[in-house]
């Protein structure tokens, strides 16, 4: 199922995203790994070597998705599966009495044109190339899977633009799969809890001890491969459409 499958991956430089991407590559896949110019991109595609290429882009910018598109098009030829990884991580008080300082309201904004506006700045112009794959017996034409996290359901102190930003793109996927539905797209959305990757490995290891002792079982960060393997069987399982599906170790964030 997976030989010659295309996929593109935002954020495919770095932890979840980089995990699907040799994921998909192992199952037979092609890939393009999507991330920003400053990232590794460039190193990663050259370390996996065959089947993979690295384009360097911004997720909220028309113009480079556009691009990468294309580049996946001359490439490979086609674009079966989209995972959205691209994100970035905020935490900052509505108010901070101490300063008298209000929240930035541009750091609000940069939050959500990245991971709300940005994942659904790909899905829009990727759904009209899966859309001109020939359907499968059962109809399909493709996958996308967008990335949003626990925090959309249970956002912590400092997470108002983190939570809102993930809780957009959990309320957006209904609709979207139900807009590509008779295209034969599906759309599942990961609600990640924790995970050990460069996003979470900035804080110091006594408090990601703390972070894992919160996590009922099993008691630890997940592993990116886990994100990985999640993002495989939604591809295998034509009857998961329209839904978040949360992966953490039965995690309720606490205040
Ligand atoms: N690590 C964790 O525990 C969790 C992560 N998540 C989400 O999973 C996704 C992946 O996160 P990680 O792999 O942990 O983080 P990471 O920081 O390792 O990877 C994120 C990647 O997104 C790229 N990126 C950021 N802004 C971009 C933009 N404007 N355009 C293109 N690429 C951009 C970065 O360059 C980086 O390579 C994010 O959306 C994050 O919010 C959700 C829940 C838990
Ligand atoms: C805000 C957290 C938790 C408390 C701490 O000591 C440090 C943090 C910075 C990284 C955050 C932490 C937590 O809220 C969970 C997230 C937001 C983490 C980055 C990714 C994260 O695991 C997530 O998206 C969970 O849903």
């Amino acid at each position: 199922m997976f030989k010659g499958l295309v996929g593109l991956v935002t954020g495919g430089a770095s932890g979840l995203g980089r995990a699907t991407v040799e994921q998909l590559l192992k199952q037979g896949g092609r890939v393009v790994i999507c991330d920003l110019p400053s990232s590794p991109g460039q190193e990663t595609a050259k370390q996996l070597k065959e089947n993979v290429a690295f384009v360097p882009i911004d997720v909220t910018s028309e113009k480079d998705v556009k691009n990468a598109l294309q580049t996946t098009v001359d490439k490979f030829g086609r674009l079966d599966v989209v995972v959205n990884c691209a994100g970035v991580a905020t935490a900052t008080r509505v108010y901070n009495f101490k300063k008298e300082q209000p929240f930035d309201l541009k750091s609000f904004q940069r939050t959500i044109e990245v991971n709300l506006i940005g994942t659904f700045n790909v899905i829009r112009l990727a759904a009209g190339l899966i859309g001109k794959n020939a359907p499968d017996a059962d109809g399909q034409r493709g996958v996308i899977i967008n990335t949003a996290s626990v925090a959309a359901f249970d956002g912590q102190i400092g997470q108002a633009a983190y939570s809102a930003s993930k809780a957009g793109v959990v309320g957006m996927t209904l609709p979207i799969a139900r807009d590509l539905a008779k295209q034969g797209i599906r759309v599942v959305t990961i609600a990640p809890g924790l995970f050990r990757t460069p996003m979470m490995e900035m804080l110091p290891e006594p408090a990601i001890k703390s972070l894992e002792a919160t996590v009922p079982f099993p008691p630890r960060l997940g592993h990116p491969s886990e994100f990985a393997l999640l993002v495989q069987s939604i591809i295998q399982n034509p009857m998961l459409n329209g839904e978040t599906i949360r992966l953490d170790g039965s995690l309720r964030m606490q205040p």
